[in-house]
């Protein structure tokens, strides 16, 4: 990358543009976004370890389309070992239902259906489905009336051999809402709409040696970290995160080196190991040093964070990335860029000030698939709550075994906001939806840059420093003026 003009201080996402240089890539869909960050996922996308985001309902939705998200530190191991087995089991074509009995009510069902963005439920008996529950067809229903009663019978089946470019075409010409894959046996394995077989053309799943989904976990730097990792790694955790707020701290360092000693004593399999977060390159060469195949950077940009107001502390995300970036290339690294993502347009730039992924939270907290449940507002609007993992709530949580002196005692330090709403877009409501905008826009930033591929793309970019009326120039104008 290269600035037209060299700036004269740190800069954020919405202080830089791009401009187009000539470009011999004449198709979006020629540009490949596998990450350069060595872990090599086909989406430069991942999922924060916050616990209003991130579970197993959306990692396997995000492994499906290439991206990874990592489960949260504050889970127990045993939770996440069960989180990981789900994501491992699967199936890494067809999307997982929501599955009820006949005999499930229909205000059970109508709760569950959101958990997912296919908006319907299937309804299976001795593992075989029977029938579909569509909101529409249970509304006006007692809510103690049983699946059975408003289920459509009408289903589109087919084996699981059927292609996606074939389901798509037998649901369109068909003006059916979802296929219905079952196994030899007649027993249900997913589920996928024409939304869903055009998405299981474009992406390639994110998957692990032996072809399963893949999920990474974080690790704290407290307690026992190396005992942790192991378990993590037993139960088949795919990257490890080793997380905490100050990551340039010697209590990281060995906690790192802890980590990194239970990995590298299994033969079978390197597993990425990624630590943070740093904004400077000294804290990145120093995380490079104890052991860290990916640095993860970034101190208070993110949307649930008071850091920066707390403490002063923290950096503006653009220059720290830019920074870290060429410091972990340099030690034969990479970096996330963890935080204060709004827009495809700020994954654009994190990838090209080099970063191998871009970690994501907030923005995925408002989608059917992330862990909390959805909520509507007195105007209709729906949502769901968020927090940050240093708030007071999260403090709370993480501290639930220690005595009511040291929970006293860690709550005075919250760095996050307790609770927010984050409202599902209407035009976006799934994560899916959220991955086609950003890698729409991100195969359009490479093609202006004329790159082939993000190693190309953080080359070959030219970057400028634009004023506040720069920025706001570029935002689209819903109504007149
Ligand atoms: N990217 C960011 O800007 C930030 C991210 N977070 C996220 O919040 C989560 C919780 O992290 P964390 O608060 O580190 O919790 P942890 O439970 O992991 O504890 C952090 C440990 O580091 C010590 N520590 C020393 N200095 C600091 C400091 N300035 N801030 C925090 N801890 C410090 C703490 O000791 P003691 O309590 O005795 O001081 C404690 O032992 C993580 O997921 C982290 O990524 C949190 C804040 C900023
Ligand atoms: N200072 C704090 N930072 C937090 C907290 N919870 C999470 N985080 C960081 O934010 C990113 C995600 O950023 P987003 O803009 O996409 O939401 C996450 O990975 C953490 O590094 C917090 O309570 N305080």
């Amino acid at each position: 990358m290269r600035f037209l003009t060299p700036p004269v201080h740190d800069l954020t996402y919405n202080d830089v543009f791009m401009v187009p240089n000539r470009s011999a890539v004449t198709s979006r869909h020629d540009v490949d976004l596998t990450s350069t960050d060595g872990a090599a996922t086909p989406l430069p996308l991942v999922v924060a370890n916050m616990t209003a985001v991130s579970g197993r309902r959306m990692a396997e939705t995000v492994a499906r389309r290439g991206a990874v998200a990592i489960i949260p530190q504050d889970l127990p191991t045993d939770v996440v070992g069960e989180a990981i087995a789900r994501v491992k089991g699967a199936d890494v074509v067809f999307d997982t239902p929501v599955r009820v009995s006949p005999h499930t009510t229909v205000g059970e069902t109508l709760s569950l259906i959101p958990k997912r963005s296919h908006g319907l439920a299937v309804v299976v008996e001795d593992s075989r489905p029977v029938g579909v529950v569509r909101p529409g067809a249970a509304a006006g229903s007692d809510r103690f009336t049983q699946a059975h009663e408003v289920m459509g019978t009408d289903l589109v089946t087919v084996p699981t051999s059927t292609t996606p470019r074939e389901i798509f075409e037998l649901l369109t010409s068909s003006h059916q809402d979802v296929a219905v894959a079952v196994d030899d046996d007649g027993r249900l394995v997913g589920v996928m709409t024409p939304r869903g077989a055009l998405r299981a053309g474009l992406y390639t799943p994110a998957t692990d040696p032996s072809g399963r989904l893949q999920v990474g976990v974080a690790v704290g730097i407290n307690g026992d970290v190396a005992g942790r990792a192991e378990r993590l790694l037993d139960a088949g955790a795919d990257l490890l995160v080793v997380d905490t707020a100050h990551g340039h701290q010697e209590k990281m360092l060995s906690a790192l080196a802890a980590v990194t000693a239970v990995r590298d004593a299994r033969a079978e399999r390197r597993v990425p190991v990624v630590a943070g977060n740093v904004v400077t390159a000294e804290g990145t060469r120093d995380l490079a040093a104890a052991g860290a195949d990916i640095v993860k950077v970034g101190v208070g940009p993110g949307a649930m964070c008071t850091t920066r107001m707390q403490t002063g502390v923290g950096r503006p995300q653009f220059s720290a990335v830019l920074e870290c970036a060429e410091a972990a290339r340099a030690e034969g690294r990479a970096v996330w860029a963890d935080g204060g993502v709004k827009h495809p347009r700020d994954i654009a730039l994190a990838l090209a000030a080099g970063a191998g992924s871009v970690m994501i939270g907030s923005w995925f907290a408002g989608t059917h698939e992330s862990t909390g449940d959805l909520l509507t507002d007195a105007s209709g609007r729906s949502y769901k709550e968020s927090f940050g993992m240093a708030s007071a709530r999260a403090v709370r949580n993480r501290t639930k075994d220690s005595s009511g002196y040291e929970r006293a005692r860690a709550a005075l330090f919250e760095e996050g906001i307790s609770s927010s709403r984050m409202y599902l877009d209407p035009d976006r409501p799934g994560v899916e939806d959220l991955l086609d905008f950003i890698t729409s826009g991100v195969r359009s930033s490479c093609t202006y840059a004329g790159a082939r591929d993000l190693t190309e793309f953080a080359e070959l970019a030219v970057v400028g420093v634009q004023s506040s009326s720069g920025y706001e120039e570029g935002r689209p104008v819903h109504s007149s003026w």
